[in-house]
């Protein structure tokens, strides 16, 4: 391991007893650490109300690297560098002491004056422990300080701008890492590297050669015990104005001059500033919205989205959201992006379908309606690979032309790695890369693309339950696309 790219640092974690942290943050730590990726010189330290000592702390460490990976080892020397402060975020008085342990720390673990701040809390925390931050001096130091931010920004574009602009008073844009953690999975990033390092696509990337786009991202989870949060959030807070619209950015970009952040950020901005925002009156036009009925998922009966909690029994939440998106550049022109997200759906996937349009005329089937389409597969999870579906004279079928897949699964070859989109973020942060890090262009974008249909649905009551679970959604959405004469291809 380069030993310029095995960060010094100390990490300070926001939220320590959450369950960010123990499910996410602790296995990530844990695997940098085992790949040599972080050196022995870092510490973290875990900041919540609760009670707990250094000890408490550690167990907890190593009880959720246990269940992430079972790795079958004494996790003691690793858990050793993790120390616990009982914190309330709202109380001025615990920020001087934390000062001086993160001092300390950093002359023990020779971290060079490397500071970490990780929000890992309720969104409404975010902008007073940043100025907090400042206020106590914790962001001084002579080595690099960071801050990460996890989603969602803000609940609109007016709250996440006076969120960004109280955080800008403390921190410089540089040093903001705004996380979205589909920026670090595999796959995502992989969308680049498929379109810009094959000629085969990228010459047929545009609206001449491609007929429609769907992003799809599925949930079998409901709301799990999230309620407060998810009831006040629904599907378009949660996933579409962060997970999906970077999807959908990272697809139709134009290729960066080169692969670096700004460059490649400034072509993601491009693309959110091309998107049609639509007027209120026009969303059920474009948008449909759903929420989950009971049904059964892998034989098991779950419940109605509304007798999940007792606080969410007259809920008008949207936990299942497609819409049609329109691009207005010369490249994306006429050709529909649908999307559609949701939870409690039949399977869990990530997945996007590159519709190519048709021949004009076709010699090898029956009838235009047996005709197929070529497709492009991106599979993000939970398989991760390609798969091009073209048309051949399978043997044995005279000159009919049938379907067949040219598929690449990243699980099935040996020997690639596919790390945990934390782990990778993490470690980004750490060395000083931003590109996989949302820039607040494109945050304020997102809110102002999606903020009409928020507006639009608040105002009226939507006839739910209207989907069951362990379905893909509504028969509206459904229609959305039928009406342009497509339909949603299986994931
Ligand atoms: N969980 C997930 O899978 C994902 C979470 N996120 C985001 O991550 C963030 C954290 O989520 P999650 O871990 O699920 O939330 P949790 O509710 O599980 O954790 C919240 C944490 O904040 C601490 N806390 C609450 N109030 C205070 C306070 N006044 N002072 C100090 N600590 C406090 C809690 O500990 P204590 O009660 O001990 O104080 C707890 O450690 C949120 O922004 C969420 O949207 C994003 C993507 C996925
Ligand atoms: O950010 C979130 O993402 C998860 C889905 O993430 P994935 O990596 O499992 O696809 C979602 O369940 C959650 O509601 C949302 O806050």
């Amino acid at each position: 391991m380069n030993q310029a790219l095995q960060p010094k640092v100390v990490i300070v974690i926001f939220g320590a007893t959450g369950d960010l942290a123990s499910r996410k943050l602790y296995p990530s730590i844990y695997n940098l650490y085992k790949k040599g990726q972080l050196s022995e010189n870092f510490a973290v330290v875990g900041l919540a109300r609760r009670p707990w000592t250094d000890e408490v702390l550690r167990e907890n460490v190593e009880k959720s690297v246990d269940k992430a990976f079972s790795p079958n080892e004494d996790l003691s020397e690793f858990a050793s560098h993790f120390y616990y402060q009982s914190f309330d975020v709202t109380d001025d008085s615990t920020y001087a002491g934390l000062n001086t342990l993160m001092s300390k720390l950093d002359e023990t673990y020779q971290t060079e004056g490397n500071r970490l701040f990780y929000l890992a809390m309720a969104p409404n925390f975010f902008g007073m422990i940043a100025k907090k931050l400042k206020e106590y001096g914790l962001k001084e130091s002579n080595g690099w300080t960071r801050l990460i931010i996890e989603k969602p920004f803000g609940h609109d574009h007016p709250s996440a701008e006076d969120l960004n602009n109280e955080i800008r008073e403390a921190f410089d844009e540089e040093q903001i890492y705004r996380i979205d953690h589909y920026l670090g999975k595999e796959m995502v990033q992989n969308i680049e590297v498929i379109r810009f390092a094959n000629g085969i696509f990228e010459h047929l990337w545009n609206n001449q050669f491609i007929s429609n786009i769907q992003v799809t991202a599925s949930e079998v989870l409901g709301v799990e015990d999230r309620a407060r949060y998810y009831d006040d959030s629904g599907a378009i807070r949660d996933m579409l104005q962060n997970h999906i619209m970077q999807i959908v950015s990272l697809l139709l970009m134009e290729p960066p001059i080169k692969l670096t952040t700004d460059e490649i950020r400034s072509e993601k901005i491009k693309v959110l500033r091309a998107l049609r925002k639509i007027e209120e009156d026009k969303i059920d036009q474009y948008f449909v919205r759903g929420q989950y009925d009971a049904g059964e998922i892998d034989s098991e009966a779950v419940p109605a989205y509304r007798a999940e909690d007792q606080e969410l029994a007259e809920s008008n939440t949207e936990t299942y959201v497609a819409g049609k998106l329109v691009i207005d550049n010369y490249r994306w022109a006429g050709v529909p992006i649908y999307i559609r997200t949701g939870k409690r759906m039949a399977k869990k996937a990530i997945n996007i379908v590159i519709q190519f349009k048709d021949l004009p005329m076709n010699l090898y089937y029956k009838s235009s309606k047996e005709r197929y389409p070529n497709l492009l597969n991106i599979s993000i999870q939970p398989n991760e690979g390609i798969t091009l579906t073209l048309n051949a004279n399978k043997s044995g079928s005279g000159t009919l032309a049938e379907p067949i897949h040219l598929a690449y699964n990243q699980h099935a070859v040996p020997g690639i790695n596919t790390p945990e989109a934390y782990e990778k973020l993490l470690f980004d942060c750490m060395v000083g890369d931003a590109t996989n890090f949302t820039h607040w262009d494109e945050v304020a974008l997102s809110w102002k693309f999606v903020d009409p249909i928020l507006n639009a649905w608040s105002t009226k009551k939507a006839d739910f339950p209207n989907y069951k679970s362990g379905s893909m959604g509504p028969k509206a959405a459904d229609e959305l696309l039928e009406k342009d004469g497509f339909h949603w291809w299986d994931i």
